[in-house]
C-alpha cells in the first residue's frame, strides 16, 4: 500500500520511512506542487486532520491513503509552550534553529537551566471513507543548551526519560525506538491493517 504524506518536513519523512518499512511512503510533494496549509485548530489532533484532509482533496484520488503528522514540544516551566506553536514559536517563517534558541532563552528567562517537557505526536489518516487519529507521547528534560546535531527541530536541547544525553547526541535507533512519532506510527500501523 502507499501512504502518501501530508508534511513538507524533511525529518518528518525520514524517520515516518524509517517507522512505515512495509509501505512505500510519498512525500505529497513528490506527486503535487507545496501549497500552503493553514493549520488553525487548537489542538495536534485537529492540525493533523486539517493537513491529511486538504491533501486528500488535492490529490483528487479517492483511492488515496494520505497520513498527516502534527507535533510539538512542550514545556512544563513555560505553562505547556510552545506546543502546537513549536513550528513557529520564533515568528511565522523561523527556522528550526531560530525556534531552539528561543526556546533555551525563553526557559533560562524562568531561572533555571531546565524543565520537564514532553513532546507530541498525532497522527491523522484519511482515506475515502474513514479518518482515524492516533497520538504518542515521549517525556523527558528540556535544557538551556543544544548538543549534538543528531534528529532535528528541538532534539539538541531534549534529554528523554531513563537517559543522559540529548536526542541530538543519542543513536538515531533510540529515538525510534521511543518517539513520540514511533508510539504513533505504532498505533497507525493497527490502524492501516483495518483499512
Ligand atoms: O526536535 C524535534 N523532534 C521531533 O521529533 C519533533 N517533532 C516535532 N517537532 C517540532 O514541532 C514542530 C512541528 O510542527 P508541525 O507539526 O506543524 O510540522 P511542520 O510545520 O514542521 O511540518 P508539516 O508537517 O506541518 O508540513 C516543528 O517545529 C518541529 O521542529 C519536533 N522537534
Ligand atoms: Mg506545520
Amino acid at each position: 500500500m502507499k501512504l502518501v504524506l501530508a508534511t513538507s518536513n524533511k525529518g518528518k519523512v525520514r524517520e515516518i520511512r524509517e517507522l512505515c518499512k512495509a509501505y512505500e511512503v510519498v512525500p505529497y510533494t513528490d506527486l503535487i506542487e507545496a501549497f500552503e496549509i493553514v493549520e488553525d485548530a487548537d489542538t495536534f489532533k485537529d492540525n493533523a486532520l486539517i493537513k491529511a484532509r486538504a491533501v486528500y482533496e488535492a490529490l483528487g484520488d479517492e483511492d488515496v491513503v494520505v497520513i498527516a503528522d502534527d507535533s510539538g514540544i512542550s514545556v512544563d516551566v513555560l505553562g505547556g509552550a510552545p506546543g502546537i506553536y513549536s513550528a513557529r514559536y520564533a515568528g511565522e517563517n523561523a527556522s528550526d534553529k531560530e525556534n531552539l534558541y528561543k526556546l533555551i532563552e525563553d526557559i533560562k528567562a524562568k531561572g533555571v537551566t531546565s524543565s520537564p517537557a514532553h513532546y507530541t505526536a498525532a497522527i491523522a489518516i484519511v482515506t475515502k471513507n474513514k479518518e482515524k487519529t492516533v497520538h504518542g507521547w515521549m517525556y523527558g528534560t528540556a535544557i538551556t543548551e543544544a548538543i549534538g546535531d543528531g534528529g532535528f527541530g528541538y532534539d539538541p536541547m531534549f534529554i528523554p526519560e531513563g537517559f543522559d544525553k540529548t536526542l541530538g547526541q543519542l543513536d538515531d535507533d533510540i529515538k525510534k525506538e521511543l518517539s513520540h512519532r514511533s508510539k504513533a506510527l505504532r498505533l497507525a500501523r493497527v490502524v492501516l491493517q483495518t483499512l
